[in-house]
């Protein structure tokens, strides 16, 4: 028989966050083995695409914490391997000015003190051209926004990762995990062992949770990525300082419509909608509803006059939602040696270099840096159930 390499820790899933979480175990001096099931890069999970949106607008007041150190942390990986990730456009928050989710991305920002603006009706075309601002509805700009250029990002991390001695095996899908003082295992190219293990499998995290007798309340949708071409090319370009946005629950939409200046495909500016249909991750192409395409249509007929309103390129994407939209970041509960990081609810991809932090100290059984309990698994209770 085979000896089974010997870890500190596996990490499972090298999407944002097991990469991160693999980067950070290994500047903390643990030997660290990163398993990803896909060869790399691939497309088939939730962090792929050129750009996400970074930002410390949020209606509450932990996330915006969570970002003045995420920031910092970005920055010093840009540092750190001599790349850039970001690039500060700004994000535009529009709402039902009585809403109670647009005066809570307000107040947060406020009460927070992140640099912002709050634009009037007066002034609003002014300083955003091209976009009708609908009857009613606020608008403030939070000035730290801006893009990641995520793929970009990932190979960043990962390569920073391998510097520090750290091991990636990519095509190796995990198909058991043996709990235990020391975890072991197997994927579909060998059996290993490490005193902790990290899962980060996003949309399959349920999949590999099965065999830890652990289910969590994730449903899995696919979101239609959607770039829309410009009528004048270049008038919502990032040159041209066009901002990302975000425009809350309202009458518009009963879940957030958000888009990203055009720039990585040029003349196309990337609009999605907040919410997609459920799906199995294995068979994501399966899952052919185009309601969401229909509101954001809607949409941009209505509010930016200076895109067609018909979809250019459609991509996939899969979002892993929680039912309080907000993270898991905990010890499995029957094993403290097994560490989870899961439903990111397409909101996650800014929080990586924190998130990586996080789940590191978890592993190491250190305190962590911030007050996990929004991020808790006992939070669900009686919607956590066993596997078996
Ligand atoms: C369209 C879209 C737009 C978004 N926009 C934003 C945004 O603007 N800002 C923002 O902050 N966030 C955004 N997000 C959310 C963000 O991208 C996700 O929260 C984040 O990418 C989740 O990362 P993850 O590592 O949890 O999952 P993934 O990237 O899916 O990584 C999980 C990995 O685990 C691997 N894996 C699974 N099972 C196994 C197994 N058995 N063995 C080995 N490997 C396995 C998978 O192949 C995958 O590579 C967006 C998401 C989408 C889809
Ligand atoms: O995380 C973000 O910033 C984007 C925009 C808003 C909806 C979720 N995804």
């Amino acid at each position: 028989m085979s000896t089974k390499e010997e870890y500190d820790c596996i990490v499972i899933g090298a999407g944002v966050q097991g990469s991160f979480t693999a980067y950070q175990l290994a500047k903390n001096n643990q030997k660290t083995l990163l398993l990803e099931q896909f060869v790399l890069p691939h497309t088939r999970g939730s962090s792929h695409g050129q750009t996400r949106i970074i930002r410390k607008a949020y209606e509450q007041d932990f996330y915006t914490h969570m970002m003045e150190e995420c920031y910092e942390l970005w920055a010093q990986l840009e540092r750190e391997a001599s790349v850039k990730l970001y690039r500060q456009t700004g994000l535009l928050v529009m709402g039902p000015e009585n809403s109670q989710s647009y005066q809570l991305f307000k107040s947060t920002l406020q009460r927070n003190k992140v640099p912002m603006v709050t634009l009037t009706r007066d002034n609003f075309s002014q300083h955003i051209p091209h976009v009708n601002l609908a009857e009613g509805d606020g608008a403030v700009v939070d000035i730290t926004a801006g893009i990641l250029y995520a793929d970009r990002a990932l190979k960043t991390v990962q390569g920073q990762f391998q510097k520090l001695g750290g091991i990636i095996r990519d095509k190796e899908k995990v198909m058991d995990i043996k709990p235990g003082p020391i975890v072991t295992v197997s994927s579909s190219a060998g059996v290993y062992q490490a005193k902790s293990v990290v899962i980060t499998a996003g949309p399959w995290a349920n999949k590999l949770l099965t065999h830890t007798d652990l289910q969590l309340p994730l449903e899995v949708v696919k979101i239609n990525v959607c770039y829309w071409k410009e009528k004048v090319p270049g008038s919502y370009n990032v040159k041209q300082r066009f901002p990302c946005f975000l425009l809350t629950e309202g009458e518009e939409s009963k879940e957030h419509i958000y888009g990203l200046p055009s720039n990585e495909y040029p003349g196309l500016v990337k609009i999605c909608y907040h919410m997609g249909s459920k799906t199995d991750p294995d068979q994501r192409d399966k899952q052919t509803d185009r309601s969401d395409i229909d509101i954001l249509q809607r949409y941009i007929s209505r509010c930016l006059p200076g895109l067609l309103p018909e979809p250019a390129v459609v991509e996939s994407c899969m979002y892993t939602l929680t039912p309080d939209r907000h993270f898991v970041l905990d010890h499995h509960p029957s094993y403290s040696n097994i560490v989870i990081g899961a439903g990111f609810s397409g909101h996650g991809f800014k929080f990586g270099p924190i998130i990586g932090k996080l789940l590191c100290e978890l592993s190491l059984g250190q305190v962590p840096s911030y007050d996990l309990s929004p991020f808790r698994i006992r939070r669900f209770q009686a919607k956590t159930k066993s596997a078996l």
